[in-house]
């Protein structure tokens, strides 16, 4: 017995070291070959992974393990990943996701500045909010793609539940509540069943520095997440208080860069139309014609103009898609073809 489990100790230990002799040898070949350290390739290595597990272990285990184990390899060229902080935000939380957790991360602020800190060549990657499946599309974000040129190379969804947090043990107590826009929204019917409607809102640039807030002043309260009730030590009143259970928001990976063209894609544009009769019809049509299926058709208003936020399948290197995209050229922005994760949220 005592012998069997010393001879399943040695091969434990073999195993162990080659696991890190492949570790080793991965780095060496991408420090050699940095072209292959792009975020479509790992995306599309860890879908055949996925697909080549033949023992059935859990997807989100894989996607952990080997997220984890390309993390390292940002820290050769001091590549940077910048998201919505501070740490704990949902932004954050989506970063980890796509590029694990021990990654070379810094938080900016705001939406706009995640735009201008990737412009300004300081971050390779930005995370961004994009879309919510309670209330929409993020104005920000679209003001931003149409301030900057710069690409979408990736998407992720994340499951939001948030929690009311407080000094207060009463919520009659609270006289203020911080949060993001956006929380507040998904949040409105919770809100008005326990009169806190009738408080003053302060909207501020995210959740994390909400929960601060609260966690600093006075008769005060904070929609948050759990992560960010955590880090502030601010206990929670009430978990899960959004107004739909399968409450989701989108995030997307911006960057300088264009990914190469790959199958299994979708493109998002936006698109300035001209105010005038059918010119909406004529432009959809064109998709019809070319057999394009279209995602996503969303309006926004930027600067005081009417913008549609477009998704459709394919990618914008395809022919097809070429012929409407120069059509069309004064009207369409492009902002980038990467792998669909998601049919929709
Ligand atoms: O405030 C945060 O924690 C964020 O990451 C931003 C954000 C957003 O703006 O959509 C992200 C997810 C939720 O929808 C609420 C807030």
């Amino acid at each position: 017995m005592l012998e069997n489990k010393e001879k399943n100790l040695k091969k434990l230990c073999s195993i162990n070291e080659k696991i890190l002799e492949l570790l080793n040898k991965k780095n060496i070949l991408l420090e050699n070959e940095p072209s292959l350290n792009s975020f479509l390739i790992k995306q599309k290595l860890l879908e055949k992974l996925n697909l080549n597990n033949y023992k059935k272990l859990d997807t989100k285990y894989i996607n952990q393990v080997f997220n984890e184990i390309y993390s390292n390899s940002f820290f050769y060229d001091n590549e940077k990943i910048v998201y919505l902080g501070p740490e704990g935000s949902y932004t954050h939380e989506a970063s980890i996701n796509l590029f694990g957790i021990n990654n070379n991360y810094y938080s900016v602020n705001s939406i706009k500045n995640i735009f201008f800190e990737v412009e300004e060549g300081r971050a390779k990657y930005g995370i961004v909010p994009i879309e919510n499946s309670s209330n929409g599309i993020v104005g920000d974000t679209i003001n931003c793609f149409d301030n900057y040129n710069l690409n979408i190379i990736g998407e992720t969804v994340l499951d939001i539940h948030h929690t009311l947090v407080s000094n207060c043990s009463k919520t009659q107590d609270i006289k203020i509540i911080y949060s993001k826009d956006i929380a507040f929204d998904q949040c409105s019917i919770f809100l008005e069943n326990y009169h806190l409607n009738e408080v003053k809102y302060e909207y501020v640039d995210s959740t994390t520095k909400a929960a601060k807030l609260a966690a600093q002043t006075p008769n005060s309260a904070a929609i948050c997440s759990k992560l960010a009730a955590k880090t502030h030590n601010i206990p929670i009143l009430f978990e899960s208080i959004e107004d739909k259970k399968d409450n989701k928001t989108r995030f997307l990976i911006i960057s300088k860069f264009e990914n190469e063209r790959n199958d299994n894609t979708k493109t998002s544009i936006i698109v300035k139309l001209p105010n005038t009769q059918g010119s909406l019809i004529n432009f959809l049509n064109d998709f019809k014609k070319a057999k394009i299926n279209l995602n996503k058709i969303k309006s926004h208003i930027v600067k005081g103009i009417s913008t549609f936020f477009i998704e459709f399948e394919g990618d914008k290197n395809d022919k097809e898609v070429q012929k409407i995209i120069k059509k069309h050229n004064s009207h369409i922005k492009v902002l980038g073809s990467y792998m669909k994760q998601i049919e929709d949220i």
